[in-house]
């Protein structure tokens, strides 16, 4: 968990690839669905998205939660799900989480990241310019594209987000900070927090690492 530009993607893919874990975004996997066949669904999840807006909890817990089924016997990270208290609710019902990460990024750190993020539109690819720039200036890696940047990472949308974040992330850490499996790691730079959430999670989930060349589940 973490508010938006707090690394969450960052961090998350290389948890995943360092601990073996079948890594699987809700934005991501909302996006497919919306980008896939037009179904009722599909469509239903276009819509908030386009938007903007967070898809109603009973919408993406219907979906979420039968592909988590289909993790089942693999040890799995989601990102960006469960954001509300609705959804953690939900997930708590399938299984007991081992751990749950938050990021607190400071408000001025996000803002200059995220003015100076870019993305390519048509995958979803981000760059920072400082972090991790495109190799060529403004265009995307693999197809070389024309990179965007996007209005709702601009400052005043970004107070906006995060006002929001906050109110609806509460309850949920507040949630699993009662269930002792909060973890929460502040500082600036991915990079720095890194060596720490590593060595948290090493001690945790030492079994899984040799997991770590098992093929993704389709
Ligand atoms: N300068 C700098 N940029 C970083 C660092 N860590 C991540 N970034 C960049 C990569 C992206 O362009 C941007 C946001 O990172 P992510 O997309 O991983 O964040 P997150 O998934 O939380 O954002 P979202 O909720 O999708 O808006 O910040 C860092 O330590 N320093
Ligand atoms: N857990 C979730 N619950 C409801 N909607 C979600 C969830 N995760 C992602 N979404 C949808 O996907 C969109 C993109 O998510 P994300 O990349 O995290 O960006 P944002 O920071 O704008 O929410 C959201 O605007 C929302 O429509």
């Amino acid at each position: 968990m973490g508010p938006p530009g707090s690394g969450k993607g960052t961090i998350s893919k290389r948890i995943a690839q360092n601990f073996g874990l079948q890594y699987l975004s809700c934005a991501e996997f909302l996006q497919d669905i919306g980008t896939a066949n037009e179904t009722e669904a599909s469509v239903l999840v276009k819509s908030y998205i386009d938007k903007r807006m967070l898809v109603p909890d009973h919408v993406v817990t219907g979906l979420m939660l039968p592909r988590l089924e289909q993790l089942s016997g693999h040890s799995w990270l989601l990102e960006g799900y469960p954001r509300t208290l609705g959804q953690a609710r939900a997930l708590n019902e399938l299984c007991q989480l081992d751990m749950v990460i938050s990021l607190n990024i400071p408000y001025e750190t996000l803002r200059e990241r995220l003015s100076d993020k870019w993305i390519h539109p048509a995958s979803g690819r981000v760059y920072n310019m400082t972090f991790n720039p495109p190799r060529v200036k403004g265009k995307d890696d693999i197809t070389g594209e024309a990179l965007v940047q996007s209005e709702d990472d601009k400052p005043e949308a970004l107070m906006t987000r995060l006002r929001h974040y906050k109110d609806v992330a509460k309850p949920v850490l507040d949630l699993y900070k009662s269930q002792g499996i909060l973890h929460a790691f502040s500082g600036t730079d991915t990079d720095r927090i890194w060596p720490y959430m590593n060595s948290i999670l090493s001690a945790k989930l030492p079994a899984q690492q040799s997991e770590s060349h098992l093929p993704p589940v389709a």
